[in-house]
């Protein structure tokens, strides 16, 4: 059946307030509108975005259907879209590229203006919604969610993928994968022979894990407070697992310990101050590289020594990797 053109009704999962389990509604999605796409989505990662957003401890609108790490295959175009066309296989991206705005243009920028993560509107560029429950205005996730069977996004926010990627598994490379991938390889750029520590070996963390070993970090601490965690973190490569719950002192005190002068890159991809401010700790004095890349409540405050600032290292934060991939490139 041809529904471009028209509302298209299918199930969705909404979260009608923060801390409640979703529920399963049927919803109704406007065709796209100029610059728009709406996709047939066939999978969806959660991330640990997702987890704050329900969670509340990431202030969104509610009510809302959740998921940003998609993967869809194009269903219909609005006016001037122009670089996907209906039956083309491409991923959501929660960080867009309009190739325009000050970010966009600078070589270093990824964190594209026309993003809606900080702060977070819940509606498309033009102000308002595309979906309805119930005759009620549905609010969308970062401008793209995912846990739903059609969704509308900005064309800025869609990236085409090659039509053999398999569909239940690439939606993880929409967020999870570049995120953490990327913070090592392309923003903290680790070394060869270098050592590491990640806080936080979930899906972000795992990530990272892998773009370090591929590095060629030689050392790669996993910390978590989750040891079930543990095995699959030694398998894509981490040397030692430390879990701060069972330590008698501070875990950045035990990672200066073993590794006598603090590591070369920390990794912060928990979204907590005190991982936050324990990542940077860990890190060599001289010419360690702290990253976050943990997703914080937007009312917390980090607190550091402000005189060990002067000493040489590094605290940066990244957004997707510090990746750069738009509608006109091939993801
Ligand atoms: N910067 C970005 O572009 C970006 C993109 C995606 C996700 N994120 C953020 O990255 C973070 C991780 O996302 P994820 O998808 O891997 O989440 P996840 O839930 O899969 O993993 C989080 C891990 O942290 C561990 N953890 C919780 N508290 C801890 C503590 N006190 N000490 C050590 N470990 C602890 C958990 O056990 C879990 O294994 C989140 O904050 C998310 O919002 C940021
Ligand atoms: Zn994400
Ligand atoms: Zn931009």
């Amino acid at each position: 059946m041809n529904t471009s053109g028209k509302a298209v009704t299918c199930w969705a999962a909404i979260a009608w307030k923060k801390n409640s389990p979703l529920s399963i509604e049927e919803v109704q999605v406007e065709p796209p509108k100029a610059g728009e796409v709406r996709i047939k989505m066939i999978s969806s990662g959660i991330c640990g975005s997702d987890d704050h957003v329900l969670k509340g401890t990431f202030p969104v609108k509610f009510p809302l259907i959740p998921g940003h790490e998609g993967a869809g295959i194009v269903e219909s175009i609005g006016d001037k879209v122009s670089s996907v066309k209906p039956g083309d296989k491409v991923l959501t991206l929660i960080i867009p590229q309009c190739r325009e705005c000050n970010s966009c243009l600078h070589r270093k920028g990824n964190f594209c203006e026309k993003q809606d993560v900080l702060p977070s509107s819940g509606l498309m560029l033009d102000g308002t919604s595309r979906f309805t429950c119930k005759g009620k205005s549905i609010y969308h996730s970062f401008r793209v969610s995912t846990f739903t069977e059609y969704s509308v996004v900005p064309e800025i926010a869609v990236a085409k993928i090659d039509d053999a990627a398999p569909m239940d598994k690439v939606c993880l490379i929409s967020c999870g994968v570049p995120t953490g991938y990327g913070a090592a390889v392309q923003s903290a750029k680790v070394t060869p022979g270098s050592t590491c520590v990640i806080f936080g070996l979930g899906g972000v963390g795992s990530a990272i894990v892998m773009g370090c070993k591929a590095s060629g970090a030689s050392r790669i601490i996993g910390v978590d407070i989750n040891e079930k965690k543990f095995s699959q973190a030694r398998a894509l490569g981490v040397t030692d697992c430390l879990n701060p719950r069972k330590l008698k002192k501070p875990v950045q005190e035990v990672v200066m310990e073993m590794t006598g002068v603090g590591v070369d890159f920390a990794f912060e991809a928990v979204g907590l101050v005190d991982t936050m401010t324990a990542a940077w700790e860990s890190c060599n004095k001289s010419y360690g590289v702290c990253l976050i890349v943990g997703l914080a409540s937007p009312e917390s405050q980090l607190s550091l020594e402000a005189a060990k600032i002067i000493t040489g290292k590094t605290l940066k934060g990244v957004c997707l990797g510090a990746s750069v991939v738009c509608c006109c490139s091939e993801a």
